[in-house]
């Protein structure tokens, strides 16, 4: 498993170092490496923004301290850098910041008391090796053993040390290295006032580990926290990253891989870790690609989808062609009869099926003697409005594995969420967003300040696979022996998104999520392969279409019916 799937939560990376330090790993030889590794990245990021001293040499003659000051005085006209240009770092533009000197940045690296701020000062000591002007904020007076040596050796090179935020102001880029994972508690003045000023100095921040004031596990903001542009997360994935609240806080984000042995992590996580980040190479695992030369529609699966309304009569257009480029083998779309002449105008290979509709257009009924025992599975809810509850009801008692989104959600928490879904024979995915989420578990309301644990508890309640959306999507099921090994029945699994795009909040995405998804779950049971596994594949997937069509057409070219434009072309790319 590559390094890149795992991910932890502080407890259980304290648990991780402590095994590293047991072997026989000093940890100060294990804090000289990593910050190594930083500072050489972050150089690596400044060099390619052609800010790297080493190759135009600072002036001669002038001391670092000497520099400093002179960086620290009112900027001179023909020393500052051209505003108007601005530069990037990581394609972040900091246009609009305040870059004093654009040739030789000064750096001000903000060190806390722990090991996070001994981190910090390797970094600047190297960096001031390297020739940069560097400064440093630490309003501690006690540090950790390690971090006060650090801080003693730095001292002794003349990088100067502040206790006021002042000389930040000068500062070209900010490294963050205040709190990593061991920060519990909240932050309180005067600290705090430091922090919410130095974020409104809006400078390019690097965050050492974690933005310094986030929760490691929960993403919470402890009183208050550095909003970083970017976040270089050190050894292994924490669950922080996945989120939502914590993304304004991290920016983008790296993982420093500074080679922890697999034996301890697997040590402490299993070899099949209950929580897992997904990867283009775990989520292309369950592609139905390369196709079975004698493969017939059949065995690519037949699904049906059940969704639309007068009202929203193109979300079902929208989950269709979602479906469409899932490869399913045979589509069936249930809609009210009114719409059939559209949706066969748009999807000429569907089987349209008219369904008895209510006077406001919604679906009434299936029509009389349907046998839903033909579909390989059954995508259900979008558009539906909450007219259609009959109809949800009856997919619900059928025997067919069933992906439940949008009304179809809001008709089960009518009815009952719980009771209703653990009767179910059948597998069912339910793909609320927050809200969705909150009407259906109204048990777990006070849960949602941690994502993950209330996604992992509504799959325990329900026995469904939960798919929270969201900019970081979270999907829980507890495997009972039928997707892992025996041995790792009946735990609860968790994959964590990593990537995706703002460019997918707008309506209709989820309706095109909730399509794709049937139609690889259709696919997978025809196969006789498990359905659970092409959730994470729907989910990745979905994602790269977001991202592709964003990254060529703008975060505002990406409606849904463009998004299913690039579900193929998203793939290619792999
Ligand atoms: N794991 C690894 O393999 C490696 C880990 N490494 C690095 O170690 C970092 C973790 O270091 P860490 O454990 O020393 O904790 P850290 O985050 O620096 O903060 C703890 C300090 O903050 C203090 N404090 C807490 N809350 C506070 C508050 N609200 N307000 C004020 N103070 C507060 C707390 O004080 P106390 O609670 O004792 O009063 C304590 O002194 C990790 O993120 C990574 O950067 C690498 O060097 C090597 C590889
Ligand atoms: N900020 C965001 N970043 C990434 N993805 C997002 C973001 N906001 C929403 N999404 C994704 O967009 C989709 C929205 O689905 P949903 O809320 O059901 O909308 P609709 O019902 O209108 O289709 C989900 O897949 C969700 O994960
Ligand atoms: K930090």
């Amino acid at each position: 498993m590559t390094i890149e799937k795992f991910i932890v939560s502080a407890d259980q990376m304290r648990q991780i170092e402590t095994r590293i330090f047991a072997a026989g790993m000093p940890s100060a030889a294990l804090m000289e490496k990593v910050a190594g590794l930083l500072a050489r990245r972050i150089q690596a990021l400044l060099k390619s923004e052609g800010r790297s001293p080493r190759e135009e040499e600072p002036p001669k003659g002038r001391s670092p301290r000497e520099q400093v000051k002179s960086s620290l005085l009112p900027p001179r006209g023909e020393r500052r850098g051209n505003r108007e240009e601005g530069f990037s770092y990581l394609g972040y533009e900091s246009q609009g910041k305040d870059i004093v000197n654009s040739q030789f940045p000064v750096i001000g690296v903000l060190v806390g008391p722990g090991h996070n701020g001994g981190d910090a000062l390797v970094v600047a000591r190297e960096l001031h090796f390297q020739g940069f002007s560097v400064i440093i904020y630490c309003p501690f007076s006690k540090l950790k053993e390690l971090t006060k040596s650090h801080s003693d050796y730095a001292r002794s090179l003349n990088i100067p040390f502040f206790d006021t935020i002042e000389p930040l102001k000068n500062c070209d880029l900010l490294i963050d290295g205040l709190f990593g994972f061991g920060l519990e508690r909240e932050i309180v003045h005067p600290l705090s006032t430091a922090i919410d000023e130095i974020n409104k100095l809006n400078k390019i921040v690097f965050s050492i580990d974690i933005p310094s004031g986030i929760h490691t596990d929960t993403g919470a903001v402890l009183g208050t926290a550095i909003r970083a542009t970017h976040t270089l997360c050190l050894g292994l994935w924490k669950l922080a990253f996945f989120q939502d609240k914590a993304l304004e806080y991290i920016g983008t984000s790296e993982l420093i891989d500074f080679d922890i042995p697999l034996a301890d992590i697997v040590a402490i996580l299993g070899d099949f870790p209950a929580i897992q980040r997904i990867t283009p190479a775990s989520a292309m695992q369950y592609l139905p690609l390369p196709r079975s030369p004698i493969a017939h529609k059949y065995t690519n699966g037949h699904l049906l989808i059940i969704a639309g309304s007068a009202r929203y009569s193109g979300a079902a257009i929208l989950s269709a062609l979602g479906a469409r480029a899932s490869g399913v083998g045979m589509l069936s779309i249930a809609v009210p009869i009114s719409m059939k002449p559209m949706l066969s105008s748009q999807l000429p290979e569907a089987l349209v099926i008219g369904c008895p509709e209510t006077s406001s257009g919604a679906i009434k009924d299936l029509p009389l003697g349907i046998d839903l025992g033909v579909y390989d599975a059954i995508a259900a809810g979008p558009g539906l409005t909450l007219e259609a509850a009959i109809t949800v009801e009856s997919v619900l008692e059928s025997d067919r594995p069933l992906v439940l989104d949008a009304d179809g959600l809001n008709i089960l928490a009518q009815l009952g969420t719980v009771p209703i879904l653990s009767e179910r024979s059948a597998l069912t995915i339910i793909t609320p967003h927050p809200g969705e989420f909150q009407r259906l578990f109204p048990e777990l309301a006070d849960k949602m300040g941690d994502r993950i644990t209330a996604t992992q508890e509504a799959a325990q309640l329900t026995g469904a696979v939960v798919l929270l959306k969201g900019a970081r999507v979270c999907i829980c099921f507890d495997d009972e022996g039928d997707f892992l090994e025996d041995s790792y029945a009946s735990r609860t699994i968790t994959y964590l998104n990593p990537e995706s795009t703002p460019a997918l909040a707008r309506g209709g995405s989820g309706d095109v999520l909730t399509g794709l998804l049937g139609g690889l779950m259709a696919g997978a049971i025809a196969r006789k392969s498990c359905p659970k596994s092409v959730v994470e594949t729907a989910v990745w997937w979905h994602a790269r279409a977001g991202m592709m069509a964003a990254k060529e057409r703008t975060e505002l070219g990406v409606d849904a019916f463009t998004l299913t434009e690039y579900l193929i072309p998203a793939l290619r790319e792999f």
